[in-house]
């Protein structure tokens, strides 16, 4: 990687079409150049009519970060189930180490960018549902909006190579000042209607609750995290652009994500942090164990306190703590989480929630630590091939991405990776959504019915369908 803390874009370009030639195979150029501010939902929105298909938006719950891409300089995606990490990760390096970065700092969230998501299990039958996706599809956007708390940045990823000339970089440039110029006018997304909802099956999973709950009273297993999913119906094509909007408004503590390719978007809300690293900062999440929010003050209060308490969902969510710890220390020389959770309280729902901190020992990458993290507890089980064995036969459906690692990182090493739940899949006129819980040996089918359909309340609301509040 040659980075040239320059703006001389011509001597920069120059640098990379010789590289070009060394290498036989066009490069990637990138020019990073600070902007005024533009509204992140305007830009993506602008980029309906060129874009629609390879478009992505990513916000994070603490604030720090959005980033918003627009097409696809280069695509990275897994077929084979065995070390995609590690696959994602040798391409991704070669990428930018022989391509020229033209950015003035090394901005976090700038530059040549990786975001995608990957299959909660790529050993699952897949369905049609999910055809738009790979096991692991991550792509490098062509034109990119980041936010970040000092300022917002625009990103310009191109190929170039032998049979690139300076045109395309003058066009390229042209039409990145056209999509700022055009984003700074506000979007107003088109409106959806929701004409059914449909839940999957809903006596069978609550049987299969209870064949996993016989299983988990023999002791060989600890853990399984069932999900189940509802499909809806539009009475025309849904954008991405709607939801996304709404999901802006309604959920503004989670992660937010919409990923487009080709006919389909993957978008939710999530509150689930896998990892993030930042330099050598490492911040995992643990969170798993529910409980609904109050309809006043004390009553929530209450709720919290009950669930604080609880010994079935205290023990669902010390599971998910032991494997994160046990998945993060030979990544970090210094790992902390506090000894009891806390709560997390979103519009919907209230869990326990376990920060951890680290340090990442030299050459960790935020892949490595995807790798060993994901499927966490909160999501798969204990132990965990057992509990993906079981959810293969007991949920007799492909999650696809939900539940997946989501995310970004950049060239730099920095990124973040959230896991993708409260999150469902749009398809022309259909949604699918997708909810899941922790069943241990004391679950009761009928209440983790019932925290299913509080998980789906956000995504159902942002499509537009009828929840009160
Ligand atoms: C599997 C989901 O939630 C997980 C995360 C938090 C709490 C959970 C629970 O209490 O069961 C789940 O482990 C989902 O939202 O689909
Ligand atoms: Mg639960």
């Amino acid at each position: 990687m040659v980075t040239i803390h320059k703006t001389n874009i011509e001597k920069a370009y120059d640098t990379a079409m010789e590289k070009a030639k060394k290498y036989q195979h066009p490069v990637l150029f990138s020019i990073v150049e600070k902007i005024d501010s533009v509204d992140p939902l305007s830009f993506y929105n602008e980029g309906i009519s060129l874009f629609k298909g390879t478009r992505f938006l990513w916000k994070d719950r603490d604030h720090t970060i959005t980033i918003a891409g627009l097409g696809s300089t280069k695509t990275i995606s897994t077929e084979d189930d065995r070390d995609q990490f590690f696959a994602v990760e040798k391409e991704w390096k070669r990428f930018i180490n022989e391509g020229v970065i033209l950015s003035p700092e090394n901005w976090i969230g700038t530059g040549p960018l990786l975001f995608g998501g990957f299959r909660f299990d790529p050993l699952n039958k897949r369905s049609l549902e999910w055809n738009d996706f790979e096991n692991g599809t991550l792509q490098v956007p062509s034109f990119m909006l980041t936010k970040s708390k000092e300022a917002d940045y625009l990103t310009l990823n191109m190929l170039c190579g032998p049979e690139h000339d300076e045109e395309s970089l003058n066009e390229m440039i042209f039409l990145k000042d056209e999509i700022i110029r055009k984003a700074k006018f506000p979007s107003v997304p088109e409106e959806a209607s929701v004409i059914n909802i449909e839940d999957y099956k809903p006596q069978e999973w609550k049987n299969s609750v209870q064949n996993v709950v016989d299983e988990l009273k023999d002791g060989e297993m600890e853990k399984v995290v069932l999900a189940r999913k509802c499909k809806v119906s539009f009475e025309a094509p849904i954008t991405s652009d709607f939801v996304l909007d709404n999901l802006w408004k309604q959920q503004p503590d989670s992660f937010i994500f919409s990923f487009e390719q080709n006919k389909s978007c993957f978008i939710g809300a999530t509150p689930e942090r896998l990892v993030k690293k930042t330099g050598e900062e490492v911040l995992s999440t643990c969170l798993a164990g529910s409980i609904a929010r109050g309809s006043s003050l004390d009553e929530d209060e209450k709720f919290g306190e009950e669930l604080l308490n609880d010994e079935k969902n205290r023990y669902e969510h010390h599971l998910v703590v032991e494997n994160i710890h046990q998945a993060l220390e030979p990544f970090c020389n210094e790992l902390s989480m506090p000894a009891k959770p806390g709560l997390m309280k979103m519009k919907d729902i209230q869990h326990l929630y376990t920060p951890v901190v680290g340090r990442a020992a030299a050459q960790t990458s935020l892949l490595n630590m995807i790798e060993k993290l994901h499927p966490t507890p909160a999501l798969g089980g204990v132990p965990r091939d057992r509990a993906l064995h079981v959810i293969r036969q007991e949920e007799k459906m492909d999650r696809g991405l939900y539940a997946g690692p989501v995310g970004w990182m950049d060239a730099y090493g920095n990124g973040e990776f959230a896991v993708a739940i409260r999150s469902g899949l749009l398809h022309e006129d259909e949604s699918y959504l997708y909810a899941g819980c922790g069943i241990v040996a004391d679950s009761d089918p009928e209440s983790e019915f019932l925290e299913t359909q509080m998980k789906f309340r956000s995504m159902l609301r942002a499509l537009g369908g009828n929840i009160h509040g």
